[in-house]
């Protein structure tokens, strides 16, 4: 059993396909930017965290044993093949964060003249192979922020129960996770009496993938199915909810995989306290509110078929957005990195941290 979602040396990148798991633990080269944006867009990695990292690292393989006439040439060469693989899923903000960082320090490289186009390079190659280690140390410190701030939420010093939603783990980053990096750390301190996953259709990102890293972890779960989690919350005592998220806008609003907003609705109503966890990079300060996130569609058969078993009648119409955003209202704070926010305050304190 893998929770290695991605491997990289230097020029070579493989991906575990997630959509063979958990039955068969495979990993695929990934050779370039045309195999990065086809097995984002397929969902043989996903997690919007994973996806940035896979995406910039398919540029760096496909550049390594290249060389380029000019820093100009270069820097057209990163441009376009950024944007291109920013088109792969429009929901998760990450990819465009990480594409618009690199491409603006590839004008800035191309514009320094003491820069060589090889040294112009070789400082894209560290940047984006710098990205592993630091999804991982983010999370580290989200696992940490977020064990915190359920704590205190719940009046007690633990053990809680808590649920979460979807895949927010190794499998959806580069390693801990951010709601998973939560539970883990949670467990590590002996404040997890029992983490509830939900099976998360169609993809079944929980019961799949977030219940495999669990059972790999030995950590006290339990999966239920999307449509339990009103009786979970009501019959469970669980102290928290914990989620990821895609992109969270300027006010707090946060798209995340589809059927959080409900599970937001039914802790409201139970007086649960409702965690989004995420990185910085999932953070999108350009946009003002959720309106403005645009949510993925994806094809019907991922509703209609359990591989190649068909579970829904044929010709029935099929609505299937991957995502669903949740107001700031029903959000009691998201866990960063750098500390937990209320959504009312996202925006300053951010961009006091990021001067901007
Ligand atoms: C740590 S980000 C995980 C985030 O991504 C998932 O979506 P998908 O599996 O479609 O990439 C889901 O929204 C998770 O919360």
């Amino acid at each position: 059993m893998s929770l290695q979602s991605i491997k990289y040396t230097t020029g070579k990148l493989e991906i575990l396909d997630q959509l063979l798991l958990p039955v068969q633990s495979k990993y695929l080269a990934v050779k370039g930017v045309e195999d990065g944006w086809k097995v984002i867009n397929k969902m043989q990695v996903r997690g919007a965290p994973a996806i940035a990292i896979v995406g910039c690292l398919s540029l760096a393989v496909e550049i390594f044993p290249e060389a380029y006439e000019s820093k100009k040439t270069l820097r057209q060469e990163i441009e376009g093949k950024l944007n291109y693989l920013v088109s792969a899923r429009p929901t998760a903000v990450n990819m465009k964060i990480a594409a618009d960082e690199l491409i603006s320090l590839a004008n800035e490289l191309t514009k320094d003249e003491a820069v060589t186009v090889d040294d112009m390079k070789q400082k894209f190659l560290d940047v984006t192979e710098a990205m592993l280690q630091k999804d991982i140390s983010d999370n580290k410190a989200i696992g940490a922020n977020g064990a915190k701030a359920v704590l205190e939420s719940s009046g007690k010093d633990g053990p809680v129960r808590v649920l979460t939603h979807c895949n927010t783990g190794s499998l959806a980053t580069a390693g801990y996770g951010t709601a998973l990096g939560v539970v883990r750390k949670l467990h590590e301190l002996k404040k997890l009496e029992h983490v509830y996953c939900t099976e998360t259709r169609p993809y079944n990102q929980g019961a799949r993938l977030t219940a495999y890293e669990l059972v790999h972890d030995k950590l006290p779960a339990t999966l239920v199915l999307d449509s339990m989690v009103a009786a979970l919350l009501r019959a469970k005592n669980v102290a928290a909810v914990v989620v990821g998220a895609d992109r969270v806008a300027a006010n707090g609003d946060t798209a995340n995989k589809i059927g959080t907003y409900q599970i937001a609705v039914v802790a409201k109503h139970h007086g649960v306290p409702f965690f989004v966890a995420a990185p910085l990079t999932s953070i999108d300060l350009h946009i003002p509110s959720g309106d403005h996130i645009i949510i993925e569609e994806r094809p019907d058969r991922e509703m209609t078929h359990v591989g190649e078993h068909r579970i829904a009648a044929p010709g029935i119409n099929c609505w299937n957005p991957a995502f669903d955003v949740t107001p700031a209202s029903l959000i009691t704070g998201i866990i960063t990195e750098r500390g937990v926010f209320s959504p009312n305050k996202l925006k300053d304190e951010i961009s006091a941290l990021l001067e901007l």
